[in-house]
């Protein structure tokens, strides 16, 4: 897959793709639906041809090809509707953990929509019997470790912002995976602070605040994120760049920002990689995390993400190594599971740069 996606890195640069292929990782930013694999949604398609979604991979290569952030959301949507059973949950679950560890990811954060799915008829009981089922499959048979994260999708309004706190916080129901609680969707329209009583509600159950912000509107809405919303990391965070103060801020009180930067350029809310602000953030001294968002609909996939990254950055291993302790260092994992994956890293690249 890589090899169809333009990194621009040189071949002098090739033997970084394998680097970074054999690198242990965590994502902290990457979606359920939106990392459901060609082969899965075709699957999924050939079950519902009632769907819009194409059955055939090849097409749909040319379905996630998005015009705006508004019609990937269609898109996004359109495939959250072949999502019908907690059997299609388990089995795309099952199936994104394997992607992750085929890219050495050891742990996940995963964004779920429960609302989006539940709201669609699924059981609310049998959806966090499936993750919950999968999470355990993949830890025992791939080693992945995941945990979720629970996110509002913001268009949906405060109906779906009561019903995601809800399934997060009743104890008849929420997944023992879960960690944190975020929103998603479109940012234009839907201000952050009308979230805040529920963000309230999630943190005071022992979830950390991750919502979506400075993706498709201004740094204004990443400091309503943090003003309001408590965030412990910024979703995106893209318009950061455009204000010192807030990017001072980022970096002086260690807020991670979950960079996705083909997603910028899918959802069009970045022109052109080469005008990503990724580097405006690393010079700030913000802390930066590399992660894919929903890698099958932005025809990329977390190694790819790095390699992106190594070009924007002029990194070498040394480098790609320290954007892997970044991501473990802004989990939400203990201390000793921590230590483990970063342990792992410095051998995994000391070894690498052995003469
Ligand atoms: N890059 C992204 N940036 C932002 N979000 C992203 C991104 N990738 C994926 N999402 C997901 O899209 C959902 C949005 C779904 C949404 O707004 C909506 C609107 C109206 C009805 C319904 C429904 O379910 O009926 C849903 C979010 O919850 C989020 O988890
Ligand atoms: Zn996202």
């Amino acid at each position: 897959m890589p090899d169809q996606i333009t990194t621009g890195l040189t071949d002098a640069h090739r033997d970084l793709h394998a680097f970074i292929a054999g690198l242990p990782k965590a994502e902290l930013h990457v979606h359920h639906v939106g990392s459901a694999s060609p082969r899965i949604v075709s699957e999924l398609a050939a079950r519902h041809p009632d769907s819009r979604v194409p059955s055939d991979p090849e097409a749909l290569v040319d379905y996630f090809t998005f015009t705006d952030f508004a019609h990937f959301i269609e898109v996004y949507l359109s495939v959250v509707d072949l999502i019908r059973t907690p059997e299609d949950v388990r089995l795309l679950t099952y199936e994104v953990a394997r992607d992750l560890a085929r890219q050495q990811v050891r742990y996940a954060e995963l964004t779920i929509t429960p609302f989006s799915s539940t709201r669609r008829g699924i059981d609310e009981r049998g959806f966090m019997e499936a993750i919950e089922d999968a999470r355990k499959a993949a830890e025992a048979e791939f080693g992945t470790v995941l945990r979720w994260c629970f996110d509002i999708p913001g268009e949906a309004g405060l109906e779906s912002a009561e019903e995601t706190v809800r399934l997060a916080t009743d104890d008849r129901l929420r997944p023992e995976g879960l960690v944190s609680f975020g929103l998603g969707g479109p940012e234009i329209g839907v201000p952050r602070p009308q979230f805040k009583p529920y963000f309230d509600r999630a943190i005071a159950a022992g979830l950390r605040s991750v919502p979506h912000a400075g993706e498709t509107t201004g740094p204004e809405t990443v400091w309503d994120a943090l003003t309001h919303l408590g965030a412990e990391r910024i979703g995106h965070g893209t318009s950061s760049a455009q204000d010192p103060k807030l990017l001072a801020h980022l970096a002086e009180n260690r807020i991670p920002l979950e960079v996705c930067p083909t997603s910028n350029i899918a959802t069009r809310a970045v022109r052109t990689l080469e005008e990503h602000p990724i580097k405006e953030f690393v010079e700030a001294g913000v802390l930066v995390t590399i992660n894919s968002d929903d890698p099958p609909m932005f025809g990329t996939d977390l190694n790819n993400e790095y390699a992106v990254a190594a070009r924007l950055l002029r990194l070498d291993e040394r480098g790609l190594a320290q954007l892997a302790h970044n991501a473990v260092d802004a989990s939400f994992l203990d201390g000793p599971a921590k230590a483990r994956i970063k342990e792992e890293i410095d051998t995994y690249t000391t070894t690498w740069l052995a003469p």
